[in-house]
């Protein structure tokens, strides 16, 4: 049975409907960690965003970053033993992005937007994931699992803007390098299967030791 220490904090990231909440769950209860989710349900511009992205992103935006500031300060105060769903890096390099790139978000938003991000990232309250759990997956995987999932919104909005996120999370990840970064393929593993579970957990494991060694070696 494989362990992590207790105060490690697991960011996982992945495109929507991928399955990082799914893990999330599964690896907390493995790990006897606590979670930190994204309020979806209680989320008053998502769907309103789905059917009018020019007119909702930077409230959408604001709303989400709040949301991570706030999840954010908890974790701190436990001082970590978190699996988190989502890490803030993705709203700002690739949500805010694509749609100011898009002309879905103006220039305007985008700097306030990204001037609010970096003051919040100054702030005590914004200790790095000790590692980032990343999700491939097909297009097609990820569409599917969308689907069976059923949030109309989502099931509504254009296969163009799945794809979109799609190559932007590809592109990201290859040069993404805040923090250590375990890659699996949603294919390698069953969350319903406690030897899969331990698998990840090696990993991670042995991401920490060789940063932890690097760590002392710099020293
Ligand atoms: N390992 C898995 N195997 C099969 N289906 C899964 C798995 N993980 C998630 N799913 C299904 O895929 C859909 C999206 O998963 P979810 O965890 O909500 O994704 P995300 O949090 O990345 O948006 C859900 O219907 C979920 O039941
Ligand atoms: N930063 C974001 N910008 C736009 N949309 C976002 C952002 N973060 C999450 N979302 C959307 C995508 C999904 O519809 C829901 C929940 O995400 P999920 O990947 O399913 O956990 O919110």
């Amino acid at each position: 049975m494989s362990s992590l220490p207790n105060h490690t904090t697991i960011t996982i990231a992945g495109t929507v409907g991928i399955g990082k909440s799914t893990l999330t769950k599964a690896l907390a209860n493995k790990l006897n960690f606590k979670t930190s989710f994204e309020n979806v349900d209680h989320n008053p511009y998502l769907e309103k965003f789905y059917s009018d992205f020019e007119r909702w992103s930077f409230h959408l935006q604001i709303f989400f970053l709040a949301e991570r500031f706030k999840e954010q300060k908890r974790i701190f105060e436990y001082g970590g033993g978190f699996v988190q769903d989502r890490s803030i890096y993705e709203d700002v390099d690739i949500f805010a992005k694509m749609h100011y790139d898009g002309g879905t978000m103006t220039a305007e938003d985008y700097s306030t937007y990204y001037n609010l991000y970096e003051a919040m990232v100054l702030s005590p309250y914004f200790p790095k994931p000790d590692v980032l759990l990343y999700l491939d997956a097909s297009l097609e995987d990820v569409l599917n699992r969308l689907v069976e999932r059923g949030r109309q919104m989502e099931i509504e909005t254009d296969k163009s803007y799945w794809q979109a996120l799609h190559n932007r999370y590809t592109e990201w990840i290859e040069h993404f390098t805040e923090v250590p970064v375990v890659r699996i393929n949603i294919n390698d593993y069953d969350v319903d299967d406690e030897e899969s579970l331990d698998q990840i957990i090696e990993k991670i494991a042995h991401v920490l030791s060789v940063r932890s060694k690097h760590t002392l070696s710099s020293n």
